[in-house]
């Protein structure tokens, strides 16, 4: 085993695993279990939005030219003629003076050109009278004023919002491609864990990563397969997570990735005959991260301790997985914040603490969000972001200007910003 392993940047590293994953095929889903997915085609419109020119008030529809002249002093009387309730049409074809009652959504026909709102109007016997002019088009919303039909509203590789479910709904898509969905095996591995429900033994502890790992899947909207924990003993290793490789598309494991006696994870890889891209990078914490390649399956080597696993994941493990599920904007954003308290601890690495962050005045105040360390557990959980800060000899201070990274928002973006 090499002890002494070379760090790589982390944009480096990134760079790496990204070049060696590709996009996964794609399927038909219905479109009301579309949320979350990735849109595998353009999604174009098959009509004009809106379809007909409707009313957008409650009202009384008119030929705008004979308000033309309407004051306070002088009111023009309308006529009604008939009623149209959103649902409903008409063919009929007003004269002079004369006006539709017509609610809000239902087609104006052809010979009305405007609509007086009710508060616009004073009701009359058969009908009301107006005390303004009305410009042509006034209160309607007109045939393909949002959208044309063939345009394209939502290009493939976006993520499926609420709002891309209602576009689909209207234009009468009961079912969409999308990209498939990674099937992730997660198994963590190490002689002292036990299960959730496992009493306390002496020098043991409870498996906390295979289940943050699954949630962590989970906000990306992928079910991660949770294998059983695995004691620190190569041939078993070797062996489930050559089982695992014939049932998933991406494995996960946790601990076992440093230089330690019984960190397998080095020999696992040479055993499969994978190819390691990086195991060690320029980040704390994560700096023995490490991810090999077999075929076309990624095998992410997640460190053993809690913090350093889950940045480990955000980092390079979430890009990686959207980039599989056909996302074209794969990393979390990262904004300006304020650091809201000092942090004099000088790292050579890229530090990158989990953090709370507040939205203060306008602005994101960022603070670590409790113990700090590499081993920490309780921080990530009162965690919603990431601060990063740069390595170097220097501490930070309380007011600084500091990098924060979004790691809890749907949206990303297309370049990594670090
Ligand atoms: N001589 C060196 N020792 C270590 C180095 C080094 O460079 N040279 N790196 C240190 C760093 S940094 C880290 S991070 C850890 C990484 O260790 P491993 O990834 O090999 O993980 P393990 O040894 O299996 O476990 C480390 C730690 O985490 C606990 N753990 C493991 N799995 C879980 C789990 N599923 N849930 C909760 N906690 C878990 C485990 O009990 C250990 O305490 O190595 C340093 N050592
Ligand atoms: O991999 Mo470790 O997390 O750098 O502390
Ligand atoms: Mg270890």
């Amino acid at each position: 085993m090499t002890i002494n392993r070379i760090p790589i940047s982390v944009r480096e590293a990134l760079g790496r695993v990204i070049d060696n994953v590709g996009r996964l095929p794609h399927e038909k889903v219905p479109y009301t279990e579309s949320y979350g997915r990735i849109l595998a085609a353009d999604l174009t419109a098959t009509d004009d939005v809106p379809l007909f020119t409707k009313s957008a008030m409650d009202g009384f529809a008119i030929r705008s030219e004979d308000s033309t002249g309407a004051s306070g002093e002088r009111r023009i009387a309308f006529k009604v003629v008939e009623e149209i309730p959103a649902g409903a049409s008409s063919d009929y074809v007003l004269a002079p003076n004369e006006a539709f009652r017509i609610m809000t959504g239902a087609e104006v026909p052809k010979s009305a050109d405007a609509v007086v709102m009710f508060e616009q109007a004073k009701e009359t016997a058969d009908g009301f009278t107006v005390r303004k002019a009305f410009r042509p088009d006034e209160n309607i919303a007109l045939q393909g004023e949002e959208c044309k039909t063939g345009d394209v509203i939502v290009p493939e590789g976006t993520f499926v919002n609420p709002g891309t479910v209602a576009t689909l709904a209207t234009f009468g898509y009961s079912s969409v491609e999308v990209y498939r969905r990674p099937v992730v095996g997660i198994m963590s591995t190490g002689s002292e864990l036990l299960d959730v429900d496992a009493p306390p033994e002496r020098g043991k502890i409870r498996n906390s990563n295979g289940p943050m790992i699954q949630s962590q899947l989970k906000r990306m909207n992928i079910d991660g397969r949770l294998y059983k924990l695995e004691a620190d003993d190569l041939d078993t290793l070797t062996a489930r997570v050559r089982e695992m490789l014939s049932e998933v598309d991406a494995v996960i494991t946790t601990g076992g990735v440093s230089v330690g006696d019984y960190d397998h994870l080095p020999g696992l890889y040479k055993n499969l005959g994978a190819i390691e891209l990086f195991n060690k990078v320029g980040m704390r914490p994560g700096s023995v991260t490490t991810v090999s390649v077999l075929g076309d399956k990624p095998l992410f080597g997640l460190s053993g301790n809690p913090s350093a696993c889950y940045s480990g994941f955000e980092l390079f493990v979430r890009p990686a997985l959207l980039k599989m599920m056909g996302h074209d904007k794969i990393y979390a954003p990262v904004v300006e914040g304020i650091l809201d308290e000092d942090f004099r601890k000088a790292n050579p690495f890229t530090r990158f603490i989990r953090a709370e962050l507040e939205y203060r005045d306008g602005r994101i105040m960022a603070r670590p969000s409790g113990f700090n360390k590499s081993n920490a557990v309780t921080s990530i959980a009162k965690s919603n972001g990431v601060i990063v800060l740069p390595g170097g000899t220097r501490g930070f201070e309380k007011g600084n200007a500091v990098r924060v990274m979004m790691t809890d928002m749907t949206t990303g973006t297309d370049r990594f910003d670090i």
